[in-house]
Parts: C-alpha cells; sequence; structure tokens
C-alpha cells in the first residue's frame, strides 16, 4: 500500500526528520531545505472534513489519488453533539463512500489511537493529519505532522506534499524513573524544559534508548507538538516494535555526527509527579506542591493518556476506593480496542465501581465540544495536553494536566493528590 520509504544515500550525516524526508528519488535533503514528498498517509478528523471535502471538491475539483492512503476519523463530536455537526459527520460518511476513503466511525476512537492501532502508522513512514497531535505517530519513528485542511486536501489529491525540512532538537532521556513517576511527567517536564514556543517548526528527537512502551512513547511523541514541534521523532529502541507486527528499518536511526540546533538533557530519576498549571502547558510543577486544591472533575482519556495501561493504572489507584463526593471523575477510552481489553481484565468495572463516569471512545470534553465541559470557576486535573483558558469550556475554568495516576489520587482525594497520599482512603485491597 505504500512506496519504498527508504532514503536516498546522503553525503553528510542525519537526523531522523533529514532521513525520513529524503525519500528515494529525491535528493537527499537538510534542515532547510524544501522538500517534495510522497505521503504514507493522510488523516482528516470530523472538525475539519467539512472544509476538507470543499477543498477536494470545490476548489480543486479533485478525487483522493490514493484514497487507501485517506482515513477520515469521526472522533471529536462524537457521538454528534447538533444538528449541525450530525449533518457535518453524515457528508463525511457519504464523502468516504463516495470516494473510497477509509472511514473510522463514531465510537472506534481517537484519530491518532486508531491509526496507531490499524497499522497506518509505521516506521519511516510520512503521515499528515489535519490535527496538530499528528506528532505522536513519532512514537514508531512515523514522520507525523499537523496541517490545515488546504494542504491536507493538496496532499489527498496529488499523493504529495511539500514542506521545509526542520531544525532537530536532540533531547536524551537518561536515568530511570522512579516508582510512581510516569512517561507523562516526562513529557511535561521535556516541554517545560523546551518552553511553550521552544521548538517551533522543528523535530524534537527523543534519545531514550530501550526505555518505554509504544504507548508510552506516543505521550511522548504527542505532547512535542506543545512546544510547537513540528514532529516529535522517538529514536527505536527496544522491544517496542516487535509486538506491532513492523520491522524498524536500520535507515531510521539518526546518523552519528547529525546537527542539532539544540541538545537537552533530563535525569529521569530526579522527577517527581509533576503537573501543568493553568493556563500553559510548560507552566510545570511538582504535584506535591499543589495538593489540597480542591477539583471539581477529572478526566482521564485522550490521545495522550486514554490507553489501557493508562485506564489500569488509574485502576489500581481507584481499585477498593470511591471518588470523593463533589467531584466528578470522567473517564474515556482513547479507541473501541481499548474499551475491549478494559472490559475484559475488569478494569473498567473497577473504575465504575468507583465512582467513575464512562463515556464512548473519542475525545471526550478534551476541547470542550461536548460530554463534560466545565462551568464557570471549576477546576479539573486532566491527563490531557492542553490547559489553554476556555480549553474544556467555560474561559474561567481551570485545568491541571497530570499522569492517570495522579488524576486517580486527585478523585479519590477530591483534591490535588498523590497516590501516596490515599492511606486515609483505602477500605479494602
Ligand atoms: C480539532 C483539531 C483540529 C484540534 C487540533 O488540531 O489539535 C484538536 O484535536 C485539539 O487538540 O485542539
Ligand atoms: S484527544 Fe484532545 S488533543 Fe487528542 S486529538 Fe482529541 S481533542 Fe485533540
Amino acid at each position: 500500500m505504500t512506496m519504498d520509504a527508504s532514503p536516498s544515500p546522503a553525503s553528510r550525516p542525519q537526523t531522523m526528520a533529514e532521513k525520513i524526508l529524503s525519500r528515494r528519488g529525491n535528493a537527499a535533503v537538510y534542515a532547510g531545505d524544501l522538500a517534495v514528498v510522497e505521503v504514507d498517509q493522510v488523516m482528516v478528523v470530523d472538525s475539519i472534513a467539512q472544509s476538507f471535502i470543499e477543498r477536494m471538491e470545490r476548489d480543486l475539483g479533485a478525487e483522493p489519488k490514493y484514497p487507501e492512503r485517506v482515513s477520515i476519523v469521526i472522533d471529536h463530536v462524537a457521538p454528534a453533539s447538533t444538528v449541525s455537526v450530525a449533518q457535518a459527520q453524515k457528508e463525511a460518511r457519504e464523502y468516504a463512500a463516495r470516494t473510497g476513503v477509509r472511514l473510522f466511525d463514531v465510537g472506534r476512537g481517537i484519530c491518532h489511537q486508531v491509526l496507531m492501532e490499524e497499522g497506518l502508522a509505521r516506521p519511516g513512514w510520512i503521515v499528515l493529519g489535519s490535527d496538530s497531535h499528528s506528532t505522536t505517530y513519532g512514537a514508531v519513528a512515523a514522520f507525523g505532522t499537523g496541517m490545515g485542511a488546504t494542504d491536507i486536501a493538496l496532499a489527498a489529491a496529488s499523493g504529495k506534499t511539500w514542506l521545509k525540512v526542520p531544525q532537530s532538537v536532540k533531547v536524551t532521556l537518561r536515568g530511570e524513573l522512579r516508582p510512581g513517576v510516569s512517561a507523562k511527567d516526562a513529557a511535561l517536564e521535556m516541554i517545560r524544559v523546551l518552553g511553550a514556543d521552544g521548538a517551533t517548526y522543528q523535530s524534537v528527537e527523543i534519545h531514550a534508548g530501550e526505555r518505554f512502551t509504544r504507548g508510552e512513547r506516543m505521550t511522548l511523541a504527542n505532547l512535542c507538538v506543545e512546544a510547537g514541534a513540528k514532529a516529535g521523532l522517538v529514536v527505536p529502541g527496544g522491544e517496542i516494535l516487535t509486538d506491532y507486527g513492523y520491522d524498524v528499518p536500520e535507515w531510521v536511526y539518526p546518523d552519528p555526527g547529525a546537527r542539532y540546533v539544540r541538545e537537552i538533557e533530563i535525569d529521569l530519576g530526579a522527577l517527581a509527579p509533576r503537573m501543568s498549571v493553568p493556563s500553559e502547558v510548560d507552566n510545570v510543577h511538582d504535584v506535591a506542591e499543589l495538593r489540597g486544591l480542591k477539583v471539581d472533575q477529572v478526566f482521564i482519556g485522550t490521545c495522550t493518556n486514554g490507553r489501557i495501561e493508562d485506564l489500569r493504572e488509574a485502576a489500581g489507584v481507584l481499585r477498593g476506593r470511591r471518588v470523593a463526593a463533589g467531584t466528578r471523575l470522567l473517564v474515556i477510552p482513547a479507541s473501541s480496542r481499548v474499551m475491549e481489553e478494559a472490559m475484559e481484565d475488569g478494569t473498567l468495572l473497577t473504575l465504575q465501581r468507583a465512582g467513575a463516569v464512562l463515556g464512548t471512545p473519542g475525545c471526550g470534553p478534551c476541547m470542550g465540544r461536548h460530554q463534560g465541559v466545565l462551568a464557570p470557576g471549576e477546576v479539573c486535573v486532566s491527563t490531557s495536553n492542553r490547559n489553554f483558558i476556555g480549553r474544556m469550556g467555560d474561559k474561567d475554568a481551570r485545568i491541571y494536566l497530570a499522569s492517570p495516576a495522579v488524576a486517580a489520587a486527585t478523585a479519590v482525594a477530591g483534591q490535588i493528590a498523590l497516590p501516596e497520599d490515599l492511606a486515609a482512603y483505602s477500605p479494602s485491597a
């Protein structure tokens, strides 16, 4: 279903981004060059589908060049919340039926999670999404990036895109996380160090050796866009791709001597659970400093932390305990597969018994469109990736970003808390 992605021979060492964008048949490219590249997969989300279809049919008068390389995912407001949303989704379904592009309908899950599960992002691929968190595909060494409806339509119509090859920032993660500290904490710390605009139009190349599972790598790559990054590429390591079924081609690894604009090191062993406080993602503090703040809603889910391991981590904290009176806990699995796994192993039952409200796989209230938006003055602890003003509802609501374990502990305590604070709340094992 795709072309030979291996790169043209290069005359000097290349970063991962430079390698992936040096498609065979083109000249080898380096940061600053313009590259015209074949695109392996184009992803369109529900919120953008209508303008995508308009660009394709009205402006370009074009059909998708390779329908099998285009996927539409109905995930952001799913099931539909209003008649106009329902109408837009109906048009997206009709478009998919008419053109033969893939459609993942209501309930299948969040675009990034679904594409990964379906093997529509693979090592060395170039994946364009109409969604900023398309950097997530870097978890499996795919160059994933977000673009607007026009660029996405041009890519679908021509099978190609053009982009300036980004400079790369090298982020090296050393040491080992302490118990109770997760990849989310490492990702938040990375954004703090990079800064909210610190990697604008750059590729964040994450060197973590054999650390981190594929899901954890998704969390790291997902957050990269919060530093403005064009892509977030995690250098493959360990066993991450063996259960995924795709080989990592040798050529994908960055060359020793490749040029980076900035190099950063983070000592994982020095990290405590972290939290991003309103209203900037890079405003990151230790959870311990924030303990005790009363919380109205806790949201566990999203493309950042709605995977099975995240739900299990939350269930581990909530088992035998109850969500505090006066606090709501909303749990939304990232995909139908995650939901099935969480049903099979009892994770959902544990969460439900603890008092969680379970939602349909999808984005949920992450961007404030439905299913749990916040009232003025409310405080939410969320496992998502953005805490901007008004992001989840009213502009006077406040959002704190954290790991699933911290979110779960907070739900039990009714105030910002760490799992270790819950001794007083544990009735049974
Ligand atoms: C709706 C979509 C275009 C948007 C994005 O680009 O990221 C959303 O997913 C978000 O997280 O804000
Ligand atoms: S879960 Fe949130 S961040 Fe992820 S794609 Fe959906 S709205 Fe965007």
